[in-house]
């Protein structure tokens, strides 16, 4: 490792996504308001909070698909406040299981292939046949080792079980190698074995690059995540690590009688 990215390794990893004073009214009702959020690379973000908390409408907000009522949106130290979805994704801000779609009578490495190709520009090479994307191939085959998927390469992902898809789509989502990676409820639905598999690659997917995540189940948040941002009635009620916000006594509140811990 060279003398500069030792020290890049070692320093503060830099804010990559930043909010201010965000805020979203719908009609007389304000959703969210007063959001800051400081997301940092080479970090996993939790935001949590109880049903209805906002939670959904601030990633609705950072990934563009709602414009917010006030606030400014910073990525990568330009101001997104206004730039429209596609744009977004662009720059490298990604929401997992909304722009990845994985065609199910494709297989597994042609999701991947297909995806890569989005990326490198390929796609409006539509008119080709797929054996147009071979050059992809080794990329995809590294990614399809990544997320553990090699057994399954040629299987389509119709015949994936549910888990394996959301693994499949995590690696669609590589594919366009976003700088921060959203992603809702990534363990929802999930077995034990699957959260587990998925828990891993959000670890490893944030070796370089920032995650913010929506997630329920607090055991994994505890597990995984740098740092925890508790929403309520669209405020932020607390923040810190999981250990300072699961001992502040209002979390406690929030949370009484919604989730065990
Ligand atoms: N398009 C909309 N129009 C009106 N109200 C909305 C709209 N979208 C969300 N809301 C309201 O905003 C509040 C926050 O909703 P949001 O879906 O962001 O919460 P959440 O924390 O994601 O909840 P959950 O954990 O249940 O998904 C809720 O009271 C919801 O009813």
């Amino acid at each position: 490792m060279n003398a500069s990215v030792e020290q890049m390794e070692r320093s503060e990893p830099r804010v990559v996504l930043s909010a201010r004073g965000l805020r979203r009214d719908f009609g007389g009702f304000t959703a969210v308001r007063d959001v800051d959020l400081d997301v940092h690379d080479r970090r996993v973000h939790a935001l949590i909070g109880p049903n209805g908390a906002g939670k959904t409408t601030v990633f609705n907000l950072l990934t563009k698909f709602l414009q917010p009522t006030a606030g400014k949106i910073t990525l990568l130290g330009e101001d997104i406040t206004r730039t429209v979805p596609d744009k977004v994704a662009r720059k490298g801000l990604v929401r997992s299981f909304q722009i990845s779609a994985v065609f199910p009578q494709l297989s597994v490495l042609d999701n991947v292939r297909v995806a890569l190709q989005r990326k490198s520009g390929l796609a409006h090479q539509f008119w080709r046949p797929l054996s147009a994307l071979n050059q992809l191939n080794s990329h995809a085959e590294n990614l399809i080792a990544t997320v553990g998927l090699t057994r399954e390469r040629d299987v389509l992902a119709a015949d994936l079980s549910y888990g394996r898809k959301r693994v499949l789509e995590m690696a669609t989502t590589l594919a366009l190698d976003p700088k921060v990676l959203l992603l809702d409820e990534p363990l929802a639905g999930m077995g034990q074995e699957d959260i587990g598999t998925i828990a891993n690659l959000i670890r490893e997917v944030a070796a370089t690059r920032a995650v913010l995540m929506v997630e329920h189940n607090l055991s994994v948040v505890a597990d995984l995540c740098h740092h925890v941002t508790v929403l309520q009635r669209g405020e932020i009620l607390a923040e810190g690590n999981y250990d300072t916000v699961s001992r502040d006594p209002r979390v406690r509140t929030a949370y009484m009688g919604t989730e065990e811990d």
